[in-house]
Parts: C-alpha cells; structure tokens; sequence
C-alpha cells in the first residue's frame, strides 16, 4: 500500500490502535464476566458433586425435588453468566468490522477523489481496498483470541490461588530418614489449635511403648482423631513436641515417618482398582504369598476368595462395591503389608453384623502384636484390652489407665461406662471387668494385665 500511496498506508496503520484499544476494552469487560462464568462452573460442580455423592441422603429424605431445583438453580445462574460473556463478544466482531469497513470508506473516498483528478489509476485504488480487506482474516483472529485470552485470565487467577498456596507443613532442610525404628511414641506437652485462640488439645503429654495398646477415649469434639493426626504429622503441634524413638517427628521426613505407621481408620477409602492394588497401595513388588498372608490376617482372605475374580476384583470408586466391614478388613490388609511400627487405630465397627466385628477384633488384635497401638476407643472390649486409657475432655487427659483401675474412680470414664459402655459388658464374659474381679477370679497380678489378656 505504501507502495502505490503512502497516504493508503497511513490510513491502514492509524486504523490499528482502534483495533487494538477495542480489543482491550472487549477484553476488560469480558474479564470479570468470564471470572463469574468460572464461579458458576465451581458453584455446578459442587452441587453436582454433593447431589451424586450423597444421592442416598438425597433419597433417604426425599428432597430429590429440592436438589434437583438446587442443581437447576445454579445451572441457570452459569448459562446467564454464559449468555452475559456471549452478549459481549458477540459486539466484539461486528465492532471490529465496522472500524475496518470505516478505513476502507475512508481509503475509497480518499482513493475515489485523486482517481477522478486523475492523479490514481482505479485499479491502484482497486488493490488498496483489497490490501486493506486482508485485514479481516487477522481481526476476526483478533477478536477470537480477546474472548480465549479473558477467559484464561479468569481460569488462570483461580488456578493460581491454589498453586501459588504454600503447605503449612514443611519438611526442615536438615530432615532425616527415620530408619526401622522400635516405635516408641512420646507426646510431650502438646497444645494445638486448627484456629487462633480456639485451642484443640491442651498440654497432653503420655508415652507408648512398643507391644503397649494406648487407647483414646472421651466424649465427641474432645480431641481424639486430632490427636491421632499429629502422630504422622497431619499437622504440625502448635507448642511441646513429639518423638518417635526419642527423634522429633518434626525433624524426620515425612515419607520415612509415615512408612513407619499404620493408619486404619472409620472413614476407610479404597481406589477405584483392583483389591490386590488396594490392598499393596504404595508400595512396588510384593509378593503374592504376602499378599494373601496379610489378607488371611485381616480376615478378608475369604471374603475375597469368594468373588469370581478373587484379588482382581475391581473396586467402586471410594470401594463402595463393598460393605463398610469389608472396606475395614482390606484396610487392615493394607497395613499389615506395611508392617508399620506404630498403629492408629478407630475400633468404630458400629455398621457391622456381630460375626463380622468379631472378624474385626480378631484381625485387629493379631495387627496390633508386638507394635506400638494408638486406638481411638468405641467399644468396652477395646478399653479392656488397653494397657492405657487416655480419657480426653475438651482436649485435656483427665484421667489414665487401665479399664480396671478407671472404673472403680468417680469422673467421667466411669459415666462413660455407666451411660454407654456397661451394656457391652454381657458380651464381655471372657474378660474381667475390674482389676479386683481378676484378681478374686484367681488370676494372678501378671495375668491380669492388659497384654496377659490379649494374649
Ligand atoms: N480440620 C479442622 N479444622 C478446624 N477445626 C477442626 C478440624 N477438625 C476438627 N476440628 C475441631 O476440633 C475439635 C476436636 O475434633 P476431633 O475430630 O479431634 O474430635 P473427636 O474427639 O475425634 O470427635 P469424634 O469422636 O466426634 O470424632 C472439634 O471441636 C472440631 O470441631
């Protein structure tokens, strides 16, 4: 253009900036939009996620109609934001050709004056326009790429808040491996809180020894799974420390710390895989007599066998193809491969048939052998079989020891026991229910401790 008129060129490059300021100003409305576009999204996926998730709550209820109007309120909110982002772009193009349609105008007025003077050949004019034409192609490039660039803006600042978010937990550089270790858990002093000036535990100090059962027990809210989850450093102790064969966790790594504990809790979660994969999860080349030697520990081995497809049986996200005494039983699996030191335990078993909580003592039992057992207590013969019951009340110990010597003090373990646990007691036969009943059923002093009766 610059070649058949320089003034051509000035009319094409001068039309640039409008394009681009258009373009920016498109981009800045779009942006907030397409933020809000993105908070719908969240907003759908959470309540489609609870909906299918909890679908059997949804039922139990029957508030399908209100959840669905809940899934249909908040689907309508995105398509108006959506509708709102398409309203904009939808200026966005027609703009950008009306700029490029004035310069032509401009450039066939200009052009069409100096033809009819005679000082421009029609056809110099003619290729101008087509030059400037050519330009349509990059803008509608132009107006396409304001839309995807606002909406990676918005998708990104998102993406940003959670990758630019540090862990609260962090290894010290300094961190050592922690090696086999004997398992020796000492709590010392510990405070924590999850919130500033709400303090969960409160100076809690005891010791577990290896081949000891400690077990935690105290109304709900008191602290208990807390404090089990600072043993594999779920969370760091607000002040006081807690050793693993007298080394500060803090000052071990992460990895080598929790190798060395095994965690079976109430809320058990199996992957989507096979029982075999579940049952070695993160851990590379173990054998299949280990394997099934773990499964026949955790009373699962049976269970398992009677599935076609045995240790290859596929299971349903969050292992729900399973019952929660099944899901209990390839957990305890799972640790028993590991072959941790240190065990933490919950003995909820409340949703099982009575032969499989009995399945479930067996296995747990023959788990805890000869390792250091953190268990959060539900059931009197858990609390007997303790070497140590650590009663917590609004995150303090208030009391310790064995179930024989609690029960005969006034405080709370004893109304725990009178309001919750005596009826547990008519299945307790096989045990003593106090030290004195052992000792007048003739059982030496030996006999009458915790480990004796485990074994
Ligand atoms: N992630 C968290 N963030 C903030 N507060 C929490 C968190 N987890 C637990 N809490 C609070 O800490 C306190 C102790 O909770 P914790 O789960 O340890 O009690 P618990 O004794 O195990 O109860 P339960 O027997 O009902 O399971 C409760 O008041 C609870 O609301």
């Amino acid at each position: 253009m610059a070649w058949l008129d320089l003034r051509f060129a000035l009319v094409a490059l001068l039309s640039m900036p409008l394009f681009l300021g258009l373009a920016m100003g498109i981009g800045a409305l779009l942006r907030p939009l397409q933020s809000h576009v993105q908070a719908c999204t969240a907003e759908l996926s959470v309540a489609l996620q609870e909906s299918l998730a909890g679908i059997r709550v949804v039922k139990a209820f029957a508030r399908e109609p209100q959840q669905m109007a809940h899934v249909d309120r908040v689907a309508t909110a995105l398509y108006e934001a959506y509708l709102r982002v398409a309203h904009v772009q939808a200026l966005n193009l027609p703009l950008l050709t009306l700029l490029l349609s004035l310069a032509i105008a401009l450039t066939l007025y200009i052009g069409g004056q100096q033809v009819i003077d005679g000082t421009l050949q029609l056809g110099s004019l003619v290729a101008a326009t087509g030059y400037l034409a050519q330009l349509a192609q990059p803008l509608r490039r132009l107006s396409w790429l304001t839309g995807m660039a606002s909406r990676c803006q918005a998708g990104g600042a998102r993406l940003f808040e959670v990758l630019d978010t540090s862990p609260q937990l962090r290894e010290r550089p300094y961190a050592r491996d922690l090696t086999r270790v004997e398992g020796r858990v000492h709590v010392d002093h510990v405070n924590f809180h999850y919130t500033d000036g709400v303090p969960v535990l409160r100076d809690v100090s005891f010791r577990a020894e290896p081949g000891t059962v400690t077990a935690f027990l105290g109304s709900t809210g008191s602290g208990k799974t807390t404090l089990a989850h600072l043993i594999p450093r779920f969370y760091d102790v607000s002040s006081g420390r807690i050793t693993v064969d007298d080394m500060d966790i803090r000052d071990v790594s992460l990895a080598s710390l929790r190798r060395q504990i095994g965690m079976v809790m109430q809320d058990t979660l199996l992957f989507s895989t096979t029982i075999r994969d579940n049952i070695t999860y993160g851990l590379d080349d173990v054998s299949e007599e280990v394997i099934i030697a773990a499964a026949k520990a955790a009373r699962a081995h049976d269970f398992i066998m009677q599935f076609p497809d045995g240790y290859d049986t596929w299971v349903g996200e969050r292992g729900v193809t399973l019952s929660g005494g099944q899901r209990q039983r390839i957990a305890m699996a799972r640790a028993f491969v590991r072959d941790p030191r240190v065990l933490i335990l919950d003995d909820a078993t409340s949703s099982v048939d009575m032969e499989t909580e009995w399945l479930i003592q067996q296995a747990l039992t023959e788990l805890m052998a000869g390792r250091t057992t953190l268990i959060i207590a539900q059931r009197l013969r858990t609390l007997k079989m303790a070497d140590t019951i650590l009663v917590l009340e609004q995150g303090r110990i208030v009391r310790r020891g064995p179930h024989c010597e609690l029960v005969e003090q006034p405080g709370l373990y004893r109304r725990i026991y009178e309001l919750q646990l005596r009826d547990q007691d008519g299945t307790e036969t096989a045990l003593p229910t106090s030290c004195n009943s052992a000792l007048a059923s003739g059982d030496s002093a030996l006999a009458s401790s915790p480990a004796d009766r485990r074994a």
